[in-house]
C-alpha cells in the first residue's frame, strides 16, 4: 500500500521513503544548522541540515499535483457569516499566521562534459536523496539532485511547490547559484531552442516555462472550481537584468511590466529577455551569462462573496532569480574587459555571500545586527526574498568536474549558509467587508442627519451645512496581512496621516478641507468648530448672504491682498471662529490685523529661506561625503573580496586543489592589487579631502587677508575706529555728568526722608500722649460719677434729715423758705460748738442744692439757725 503512495518520481520517491523511515520526524524539526567551521569540518558539515524545508516536509506542505487537486490551497474558504466566528478562522487559520520559513535549498550535479569526461571519474557522488560526498567530506541539504535529474525532476522539486506557495498568497523565490557552466541558465530556463513553440512540451524546459505553465493549469482550474466566488487571477511579468559595473553603476535593464494570460505571452516575454540578456565566451561556457537576471510575476487573485458581501485581494510575488556564475579568473582564462566583468560578479556575489551569512547568523544567534541589503543592487533588489516575506528556494548548482573542485566546494558552502536562513514569509491578503461598508455609510449618513436637524437653529452651522456636497469617507474594513502592501494607503488615510504633520503646508491643507466634508462633520459635532485660533474671515455680503470661507493664515493673507487690489475700500472684516464677536468690531482694526499676518508670513518666509540655504549648503557637504564614504566602502568590499578569495586560495591549497607555487602566484598579484587599491582608497579618503578642503579654505582666508591690507583697507577702518572711539568718549562723559546729577539728587531725596522720620516720631509721641490725657479724662469723669452718686446719697439722706426724720421738733419748725421765721443771726455773733458743727454739716449740701439759690441762702448760718439755741438739737 505505502508503495502505491509513493510518487513515481526517484528523487520525490526517495525523499518520500527517506520521511517515512525517519523514526522520529520531529527529531529534524528545527535544529539550527552549524555554523561551517574550518576546524573540525567533516563532522560539523555531515551535521543534519534543520528539517522545515527540507523536501520531506515541503512535499506535505505542498502537495503533488495530484494531491494539489485533493486539498487545493486556493480560494480561501468563503468566509462565515458570523463575524465572531470569521474573526477566529481568520487568526487561527495557519495561512494567516506568520511562516517562520527556512530557505530550501536543491544541489543540482550537472552531467560531466566531453572534456571533463577525460580527466577521470567524478569527485562528486550522491549519498542519498539530501546528501552528497566530495573528497571524503558529506553536506547534508533538502534535496540532492544527481547527474540523471531530469528538468521536470527540478521542477518537481522547487517549481511545483513554488506554483503552490504563490496560489496560497505567498511571495515565492527561486535563487540559482553555482559556478559559471555548473548549469543555473539551463536548469532555470532550459537551453534557448526549448523556449520556441514547437518544442514547448519538450524534456529539455527549463524551471521558469513548467512554472507557468502549472501557473496557468492551476489558475484555470481554480477560476473554474470557485466561478460562484467570481475568482479572478491576473499575472503581470517582468524581465529584469542587473549589471555590476565599476565605472558606470549597476544598470537595471529592461525593466517593464506587461500583463500575461497566456503561456504564449510568458514565451515571448522570456525568449525577449534572454535574447537581450548581456552573454560571453568563457572557457568553461561558451554563452555565460555575465548579468544577474529575474524574472518577476505578480500573481492577483480577486474574489467575493456573494453571501456576505466579503471581497479578498491575494497578492502574490514569483521571483526567479539566474546569478551570473562565479569563476576563478585563473582556471576560467579571462583576460582584459571579461577579466573586470568577471571581478565585479565575484564582488557583488561575495555582496550576496556577506549578506546571507549575516542572514544566517541571525537566524541562528537571534542576534539583531545591521543587513547591508544596500551593498550591491542585487541584494537591494531581492531584499524580500533574503530574510524577508518570502518562501526561498536556493537551486545551488556545482559540476563534479575534478576542475571545478576548488569552486564546487565554495557553492556547498554558500549553499550550507544559506540553509541556515529564516524568511518570514506570510499570505499577503486583504479582505474588504463591503456590507460593513454599507452600513458605515448609513451610519455616517444617518449620524449627518441627525446633527443637521439638531443644529438648524444655529445659523453658523446651517451655513457650514449649505457648503458643496459632503463626501463621507467610508470607512473600509480591511484585514490586511501583508507587510509590503501595508504601505498602500487610500486617499482619506493619506491625507489624514499628512494632516498629523506639522508645517505650513499642513496647515494649508487642513484648513482647505474646512470647506470640504471633513471640516463639516468636524464643526457640526459637539464641539462646533475647528480648533482654529485666528479667525475665519469674511467677505462683504453679496445679495444679502454672508459667504463665510475657512482659510489659513496664509491663503487668507493672500485673499486679503487680492481683495485689496480689486476693491481698496472694501469692508474686510475679521470675526473670531465662533461669530460671537461678529460684524460690529471696528473696522479699523483689519488693516492691523492684516499687516500682523503679512508681518508674519514674510519673517517665517525669510527664517525658511534662511534655512533652506542653510540646508542647501548641509546637503552639499553631506553628499560630498557620502560620495567619498561611498569610494571607501567600494575600496573595503573590493578588499573584502580579495580576503575572500584568499580564503579560497588557502581552502584550495588545503583541499590540494591549488599548488604551492600557484598559490604563492596567485597570493603576490593579490597583494599588489590590494596594494594599488589600497594606495587609491587612501588618496580618496574622506578625512584626506576633509583636510585637503580645510586647507583650501585657510589659504583663501589668508589671501583675503592680504588682499585687504593691500587694498589699503586696513587705513580706511582704523580712521573709523578712531571715530567710534572719540564718540564713545563723548558719549561717556556725558553718562559721567548725568551720574554726578542723579548722586545729588539721591543725596536731596535722603535728607528728606530722614526729616520726614522724625516728623513722624513726633507725630507717635503726640499721639501716645493724648491717649493718656484720654484716660486721665475717663478716670476723672469716673471720680466724679462716683462722687456725684455719694454727694446724691448724702444729698438724699440729708433731705431725708430735713424731712425730719432725723431733725428735733424744733429744727422741723423751722420753714427753711420763711425768712420772717428763720432765725436770724447776727455775722459777727460767735458760733457755738453746736452751731459750727451744723453748719459743717449743711453747708455744703445747701450750696450743691441749688446751686446758690434760694437753698444756698440757707447755708449761711446767720439766716438759717438765729434760734438754734432754741432748738435744743
Ligand atoms: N544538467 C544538464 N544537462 C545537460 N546539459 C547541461 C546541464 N547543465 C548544464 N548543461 C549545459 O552546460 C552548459 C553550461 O550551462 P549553463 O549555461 O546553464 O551554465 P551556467 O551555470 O548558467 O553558466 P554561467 O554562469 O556562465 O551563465 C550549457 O550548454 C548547458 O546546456
Amino acid at each position: 500500500m505505502k508503495h502505491f503512495m509513493l510518487p513515481r518520481n526517484p528523487i520525490l520517491r526517495e525523499a518520500a521513503a527517506h520521511n517515512e523511515h525517519s523514526p522520529n520526524p520531529s527529531s529534524h524539526k528545527m535544529k539550527p544548522s552549524p555554523s561551517p567551521s574550518r576546524r573540525n569540518k567533516s563532522s560539523k558539515e555531515n551535521a543534519p541540515p534543520p528539517d522545515p524545508n527540507s523536501i520531506t516536509s515541503d512535499l506535505k506542505h505542498f502537495p503533488s499535483p495530484a494531491s494539489a487537486k485533493l486539498k487545493s490551497p486556493l480560494p480561501p474558504r468563503p468566509p462565515s457569516s458570523n463575524p465572531l466566528k470569521r474573526k477566529l478562522i481568520m487568526e487561527n487559520s495557519p495561512e494567516n499566521s506568520l511562516s517562520d520559513s527556512g530557505v530550501k535549498v536543491i544541489v543540482r550535479m550537472r552531467p560531466l562534459k566531453k572534456a571533463d569526461e577525460e580527466e577521470g571519474e567524478t569527485i562528486v557522488q550522491k549519498m542519498s536523496n539530501n546528501s552528497l560526498a566530495i573528497n571524503g567530506q558529506t553536506f547534508t541539504f533538502d534535496s540532492v539532485a544527481d547527474t540523471g535529474a531530469t528538468q521536470l525532476d527540478m521542477f518537481q522539486l522547487v517549481g511545483a511547490p513554488l506554483v503552490e506557495n504563490c496560489l496560497a498568497g505567498f511571495n515565492s523565490s527561486v535563487f540559482a547559484y553555482g559556478q559559471t557552466g555548473s548549469g543555473k541558465t539551463f536548469t532555470m530556463w532550459g537551453p534557448a531552442n526549448a523556449l520556441s513553440s514547437e518544442n514547448l512540451s519538450g524534456d529539455q524546459q527549463g524551471l521558469t516555462p513548467r512554472v507557468f505553465q502549472r501557473l496557468f493549469d492551476r489558475i484555470n482550474e481554480e477560476q473554474i472550481k470557485y466561478t460562484d466566488k467570481q475568482l479572478k487571477y491576473q499575472c503581470r511579468c517582468s524581465f529584469l537584468e542587473i549589471r555590476e559595473d565599476m565605472q558606470t553603476g549597476v544598470y537595471v535593464e529592461n525593466l517593464r511590466e506587461e500583463y500575461v494570460f497566456t503561456m504564449k505571452d510568458v514565451t515571448q516575454l522570456l525568449i525577449k529577455g534572454l535574447s537581450n540578456r548581456r552573454t560571453g565566451s568563457t572557457s568553461i561556457n561558451a554563452e555565460s551569462s555575465r548579468s544577474h537576471s529575474v524574472f518577476t510575476c505578480v500573481v492577483e487573485s480577486r474574489c467575493k462573496s456573494m453571501a456576505d458581501g466579503m471581497s479578498s485581494l491575494k497578492t502574490s510575488r514569483i521571483n526567479l532569480v539566474d546569478l551570473a556564475g562565479s569563476e576563478r579568473q585563473k582556471l576560467t582564462g579571462t583576460a582584459g574587459e571579461r577579466l573586470k566583468e568577471a571581478g565585479n560578479i565575484n564582488r557583488s556575489l561575495s555582496q550576496l555571500g556577506n549578506l546571507i551569512n549575516i542572514l544566517a547568523e541571525i537566524s541562528q544567534t537571534g542576534k539583531q545586527r545591521h543587513i547591508p541589503y544596500r551593498d550591491s543592487r542585487l541584494t537591494f533588489l531581492l531584499q524580500e526574498s533574503l530574510g524577508g516575506n518570502a518562501k526561498l528556494a536556493m537551486m545551488c548548482a556545482i559540476s563534479p568536474a575534478q576542475s571545478c573542485k576548488s569552486e564546487t566546494f565554495s557553492t556547498l558552502r554558500f549553499a550550507q549558509r544559506a540553509k541556515a536562513i529564516k524568511n518570514k514569509a506570510i499570505v499577503n491578503e486583504e479582505v474588504e467587508d463591503d456590507v460593513n461598508h454599507l452600513r458605515e455609510v448609513i451610519r455616517q449618513l444617518r449620524d449627518e442627519l441627525h446633527r443637521v436637524k439638531a443644529n438648524s437653529n444655529n445659523p453658523t452651522v446651517s451655513l457650514v451645512l449649505k457648503s458643496p456636497t459632503p463626501s463621507v469617507s467610508p470607512r473600509i474594513s480591511i484585514s490586511r496581512k501583508s507587510l509590503r502592501t501595508s504601505s498602500i494607503l487610500t486617499a482619506s488615510q493619506k491625507d489624514s496621516k499628512d494632516e498629523s504633520k506639522p508645517g505650513p503646508e499642513n496647515m494649508r491643507i487642513s484648513f482647505a478641507k474646512s470647506n470640504s466634508s471633513a471640516a463639516r462633520t468636524a464643526q457640526t459635532r459637539s464641539n462646533p468648530i475647528l480648533p482654529v485660533d485666528v479667525g475665519v474671515q469674511t467677505f462683504p455680503q453679496h445679495d444679502g448672504i454672508s459667504e463665510r470661507v475657512f482659510l489659513c493664515t496664509n491663503c487668507k493673507a493672500k485673499t486679503q491682498l487680492e481683495v485689496k487690489d480689486v476693491d481698496d475700500s472694501s469692508n474686510l472684516q475679521l470675526v473670531p471662529i465662533d461669530c460671537s464677536e461678529s460684524i460690529e468690531k471696528p473696522k479699523t482694526q483689519v488693516p492691523k490685523a492684516v499687516e500682523k499676518v503679512l508681518a508674519g508670513a514674510i519673517r517665517r518666509e525669510m527664517a525658511l529661506e534662511e534655512f533652506c540655504a542653510k540646508q542647501g549648503h548641509e546637503i552639499m557637504q553631506l553628499n560630498r561625503l557620502v560620495q567619498q564614504y561611498k569610494h571607501e566602502r567600494e575600496c573595503n568590499s573590493i578588499i573584502g573580496q580579495t580576503r575572500e578569495d584568499k580564503i579560497l586560495r588557502l581552502e584550495s591549497l588545503m583541499d590540494g586543489v591549488l599548488s604551492t607555487k600557484d598559490f604563492m602566484e596567485e597570493e603576490l598579484a593579490a597583494f599588489m592589487h590590494e596594494h594599488k587599491l589600497l594606495k587609491d582608497k587612501y588618496e580618496n579618503h574622506p578625512e584626506v579631502s576633509k583636510i585637503n578642503i580645510e586647507m583650501k579654505r585657510v589659504q583663501d582666508e589668508l589671501e583675503n587677508y592680504r588682499n585687504f591690507c593691500d587694498l589699503g583697507e586696513r587705513e580706511v577702518l582704523l580712521e573709523e575706529i578712531q571715530d567710534l572711539r572719540s564718540q564713545l568718549q563723548d558719549e561717556s562723559r556725558g553718562l559721567q555728568a548725568q551720574l554726578r546729577d542723579t548722586a545729588e539728587a539721591v543725596q536731596a531725596a535722603g535728607e528728606l526722608l530722614a526729616r520726614l522720620k522724625e516728623a513722624e516720631e513726633a507725630v507717635v509721641v503726640a499721639e501716645v500722649r493724648a491717649m493718656e490725657a484720654e484716660q486721665d479724662a475717663v478716670k476723672a469723669n469716673k471720680q466724679i460719677n462716683k462722687l456725684k452718686r455719694k454727694h446724691e446719697e448724702e444729698i438724699s439722706s440729708l433731705k431725708e434729715l430735713v424731712a425730719g426724720s432725723r431733725l428735733p421738733k424744733e429744727a422741723r419748725l423751722i420753714p427753711a423758705s420763711s425768712d420772717r421765721d428763720m432765725p436770724k443771726f447776727d455775722a459777727g455773733d460767735p458760733l457755738s460748738e453746736a452751731d459750727q458743727r451744723w453748719r459743717e454739716a449743711f453747708e455744703p449740701f445747701y450750696k450743691a442744692e441749688d446751686g446758690g439759690g434760694e437753698l444756698s441762702k440757707l447755708a449761711e448760718p446767720s439766716t438759717w439757725f438765729s434760734g438754734y439755741d432754741r432748738c435744743n438739737i
